[in-house]
């Protein structure tokens, strides 16, 4: 099975021309305005706009309101959502007004993080693994934070999923190796600093994981 990968937090149009190129599958968008990577409405329309059909716009969110979401999908000209901090019944919600393709973002640290997976099964589309921040950060994502792959070890997915959280150019082919995990996503680590992202480590990642 072909290794597919998604680049988060997308804000300029060279960075997202860069993932294009480089063969990503998905590009994120965050909405999230503690987020060095937020992008307002206007600018989420003009990337949106650079996207070739073959590659999924991903909007990213915290819990959102309806109303955030419905302005969000409208300008990003989203496919698919990925919410983190967002209960079972509100993905189902969620799910349920907009028909859109739904991720969960599960949140791991130790092994029986991965239990929450399960709660999502009627709700979501796909769980996204993606390290615990610690309770002090101001983002539950998109902190370079890794977690310990042999956690997945013997778990049974309960549906697709994708595996995120402190992946580099350097260690995603190690950690597709691990897990087998057949979608990756990464955002700081094709960063230079928070928010900006590197042409040239966006080109490297989706070259190793294009390698595998
Ligand atoms: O990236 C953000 O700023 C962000 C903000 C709020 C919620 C989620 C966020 N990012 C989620 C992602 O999809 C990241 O790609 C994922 O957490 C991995 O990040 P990183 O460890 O930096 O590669």
């Amino acid at each position: 099975m072909p290794i597919t990968a998604k680049i988060c937090g997308l804000s300029t149009p060279e960075t997202l021309d860069a993932a294009i190129k480089g063969g990503a599958s998905h590009v994120g968008f965050v909405f999230f305005p503690p987020s060095p990577r937020h992008l307002s409405r206007e600018r989420a329309a003009q990337l949106a706009a650079r996207v070739p059909d073959h590659v999924a716009r991903v909007g990213v969110f915290v819990d959102p309101d309806n109303a955030q979401i419905e302005s969000a999908i409208d300008a990003g000209r989203l496919d698919a959502l990925q919410l983190h901090k967002t209960s079972p019944v509100r993905v189902a919600e969620i799910k349920a007004r907009t028909g859109l393709e739904l991720w969960a973002a599960v949140a791991v640290k130790t092994r029986t993080d991965l239990d929450a997976a399960r709660t999502y099964t009627a709700a979501a589309d796909r769980i996204l693994y993606d390290a615990k921040t610690p309770e002090s950060a101001a983002l539950p994502g998109g902190m370079g934070v890794r977690f310990d792959w042999a956690l997945l070890d013997g778990f049974r997915h309960p549906m697709p999923w994708a595996l995120s959280g402190g992946l580099d150019p350097d260690n995603v082919a190690e950690a597709i190796r691990r897990t087998r995990a057949t979608l990756v996503d990464v955002s700081s680590g094709v960063e230079s600093a928070p928010g900006i992202k590197d042409e040239t480590k966006i080109a490297a990642f989706l070259k190793a994981v294009a390698t595998l």
